[in-house]
């Protein structure tokens, strides 16, 4: 632990002492961001409230790991040390030695202020807590915990092996020492950070998702069917995906809840979120993890539904 003493007078946590840490929801998102730290060196400990989450998060890091031993791109000595390294458990008990803990649980602001109220007092005092939060106020969450100052935004991207970007974002009472353990935490990771000021969705979801949003107006209003909008995005605009696509890919609950957000905190009717898009929601469609979205998945190949 280093010697630096900050605005709550408790030591923090030194980036070299940061060895163990926590990861809570092992969706895509929890997955994909334990994936990364154990392949960096970090000893994980993921937790879910489903045990079958763990079991089929951990199946879905080895397939991924195994995938580029294949592909040439990683050892199999690598592969088996980055899977050992992954620890998992139902209880926050298993966060008692970690320096970091980053949440990736729904998007939903009820459950993670829960999270955090029921995981601080399992913590040490210098532990610092981060969020993978899409757009949820940093500030309000940090407020829950015994500790804002040791609180920040830490927004992966999805595919989280793939994507190099993690913008990092303050609360009002982040401190510095903080945002220098995260931010070095971020560049051991091989990705490069982009800094974000506590607005509602950031930067990057408060450009993508109303982009989003319009896709499934333009679907609504009959402008273009699903497929003719995503090879329009695709091939007009050059984009890897299809905005639908994207969307399935995200998960249309995560979508509408960050349009909910950006509505709500920017009281500007822009952000309206499209009634097809709550529709789908409402149906559980909520794309790719559900087995249908905008494309229905229960075939070979993803079929439009529109
Ligand atoms: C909502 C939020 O809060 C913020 C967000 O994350 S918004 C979403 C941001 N993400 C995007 O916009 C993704 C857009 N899509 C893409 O960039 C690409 O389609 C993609 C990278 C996902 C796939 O790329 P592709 O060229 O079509 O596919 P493919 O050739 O199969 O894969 C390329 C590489 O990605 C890897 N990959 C693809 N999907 C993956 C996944 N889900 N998990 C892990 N790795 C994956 C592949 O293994 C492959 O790796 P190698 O190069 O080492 O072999
Ligand atoms: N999807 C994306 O592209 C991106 C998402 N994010 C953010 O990452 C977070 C996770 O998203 P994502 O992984 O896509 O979502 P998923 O739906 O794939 O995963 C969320 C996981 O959290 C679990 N969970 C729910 N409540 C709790 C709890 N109290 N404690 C622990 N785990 C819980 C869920 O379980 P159950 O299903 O049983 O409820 C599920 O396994 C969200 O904040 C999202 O906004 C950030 C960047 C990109």
């Amino acid at each position: 632990m280093a010697d630096v003493l900050t605005q709550d007078d408790r030591p923090i946590v030194a980036s070299e002492d940061v060895k163990r840490v926590g990861v809570i929801g092992a969706g895509q998102m929890g997955c994909g961001i334990a994936q990364v730290l154990a392949q960096a060196g970090y000893e994980v400990r993921l937790s879910d409230v489903d045990q079958e989450h763990l079991d089929s998060g951990l199946a879905k890091i080895r397939k991924n790991l195994e995938r580029a031993v294949e592909r040439g791109k990683l050892s199999s000595g690598d592969k088996d040390a980055a899977l050992k390294r992954i620890s998992t458990g139902l209880d926050y008990t298993i966060f008692e030695d970690c320096e970091i803990v980053i949440e990736a649980a729904t998007e939903n602001e009820e459950i993670k202020r829960q999270i955090f109220k029921t995981l601080v007092p399992h913590l040490k005092p210098e532990a610092i807590v981060a969020t993978n939060t899409s757009s949820i106020s940093i500030t309000r969450l940090a407020s829950v915990t015994d500790r804002p100052g040791r609180f920040m935004g830490m927004h992966f991207m999805n595919p989280v092996p793939v994507m190099k970007l993690v913008e990092l974002i303050r609360g009002i009472a982040t401190e510095e020492p903080t945002f220098q353990v995260v931010r070095d935490m971020t560049m051991r990771l091989n990705k490069t950070p982009a800094v974000a000021e506590d607005f509602p969705a950031f930067i990057v979801n408060r450009i993508l998702l109303p982009m989003i949003n319009e896709a499934v107006y333009t679907l609504y209003e009959g402008v273009g069917s699903v497929s003719s909008i995503d090879t329009a995005m695709r091939l007009g605009a050059n984009h890897p995906m299809g905005p639908l696509e994207l969307a399935d890919f995200i998960g249309l609950d995560t979508c509408l809840a960050v349009m909910h957000v950006l509505y709500d905190g920017l009281a500007d009717s822009k952000y309206r979120p499209c009634p097809l898009l709550v529709k789908y929601v409402e149906a559980g469609w909520v794309g790719r993890k559900a087995g249908r979205g905008f494309y229905d998945y229960s075939g070979d190949e993803p079929v439009p539904t529109r």
